[in-house]
């Protein structure tokens, strides 16, 4: 979306997947416009292509598969040629091996706890890890003590952090020579984490034993190491379902009750309805925004049932019930207030959004 014109009428973005890097984030907040997204919805499809991606690197399945497709003559020839050519595939267990997991979000959680299920040792790396993220991983995990640290001490790295302006390019020459020789590196994450003529030029070394990602390129794909998946992480039936299940509830509440629920760049605003009408404004987070509302409404003779004003970084939202229908023109005052970035009436009735 960051090329498409996004029209006046657009009061809200949804995108059914967890990513937000093909919106415009910054240019929706500056027009009071939250974009939501599914957290954790198709968290457990990417879990387990990761832990697929692992055993195809570690078993050499995707080449010996290759190599059986194409094996030609009778049985006892068959026979013949794989006990002949099988070594060529030996491979390693991942039990007793140590998996760093860069990012313990939805998805590098469930990797990491699933990991220490198959008997890994795991490292993880997450310098905004939340609470509720904290609570979920296993207390198996140790945490590295920096980004540096879980590179050096993995055999096996998995990278499950969004790209954004501060991810782009993370892992570049500089992290890549950390890594240990014959290490694995696997990305469901996005192209962009990882810098590609740095990982291009190791690849070529014979650094690392095997690149596994989801984020198809042609230099990617021009090299034998690398094992290349076209974006296949969240496409099961039950991601895209329970995808597209959170972000219509979070656009119906957010058009039907004006409330927030995962939204990347605005706060979680949850109020029971009450009143006759209800306002909701999208604004900088300056002093101020709520006296200079609350003004124009008691000018207007409005009264305020019940109020939340909630902030989140740059932004704040506030919900507002009032005990009497505002006019238009008191939404227009509103509107004109400097670092009011969105406001509107929330229709209590389902069809008509203004
Ligand atoms: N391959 C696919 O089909 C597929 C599917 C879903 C998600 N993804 C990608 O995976 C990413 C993660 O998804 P999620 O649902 O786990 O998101 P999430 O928001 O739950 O978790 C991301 C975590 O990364 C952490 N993080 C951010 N920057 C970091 C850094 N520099 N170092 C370490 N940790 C950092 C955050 O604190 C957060 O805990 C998405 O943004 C998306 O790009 C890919
Ligand atoms: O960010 C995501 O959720 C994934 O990359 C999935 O994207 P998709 O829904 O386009 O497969």
């Amino acid at each position: 979306m960051h090329s498409a014109p996004i029209p006046e009428s657009v009061l809200a973005v949804a995108r059914s997947g967890s990513g937000v890097n093909n919106i415009p984030v910054e240019a929706c907040s500056k027009r009071g416009i939250p974009v939501f997204n599914a957290p954790g919805a198709n968290a457990n499809a990417v879990k387990e292509l990761t832990l697929a991606g692992m055993l195809l690197a570690a078993r050499h399945i995707a080449a010996a598969w290759d190599f059986a497709r194409n094996l030609k003559g009778d049985d006892t020839g068959i026979q013949r040629q794989v006990e002949k050519e099988k070594k060529r595939f030996d491979g390693f267990e991942l039990a007793g091996k140590t998996l760093g997991v860069l990012g313990l979000g939805a998805i590098g959680v469930q990797v990491a706890n699933s990991a220490i299920g198959l008997g890994m040792r795991v490292y993880g790396f997450d310098p905004s890890l939340t609470v509720n993220r904290a609570w979920q991983l296993s207390s198996s995990v140790i945490g590295a003590g920096s980004i540096d640290d879980l590179l050096a001490r993995a055999d096996l790295i998995s990278l499950h952090i969004p790209l954004n302006d501060q991810t782009n390019h993370v892992i570049d020459k500089q992290h890549l020579a950390l890594m240990k020789q014959g290490a694995i590196l696997i990305n469901f994450s996005r192209a962009g984490v990882v810098d590609e003529a740095a990982l291009v030029a190791v690849l070529g070394e014979g650094k690392l034993r095997a690149y596994v990602t989801d984020f198809a390129t042609r230099a990617v794909l021009d090299q034998p190491h690398a094992i290349v998946l076209p974006h296949l992480g969240a496409s099961t039936a039950e991601a895209e379902v329970n995808c597209a299940t959170l972000a219509a509830e979070s656009l119906v509440d957010f058009l039907e009750q004006g409330e927030i629920r995962n939204s990347v760049n605005f706060p979680k605003v949850v109020m029971p309805r009450g009143g006759r009408a209800r306002l909701a404004i999208a604004n900088e987070n300056v002093p101020g925004m709520v006296s200079q509302i609350s003004a124009v409404l008691a000018a207007a003779n409005l009264n305020i049932d019940n109020l939340l004003n909630k902030s989140r970084d740059k932004y704040a939202y506030t919900l507002i019930d009032l005990n009497s229908e505002a006019p238009p023109e008191t939404l227009q005052l509103i509107r004109s207030i400097k670092g009011v970035l969105s406001a509107r009436i929330v229709p209590k009735s389902a069809g008509s959004f203004e």
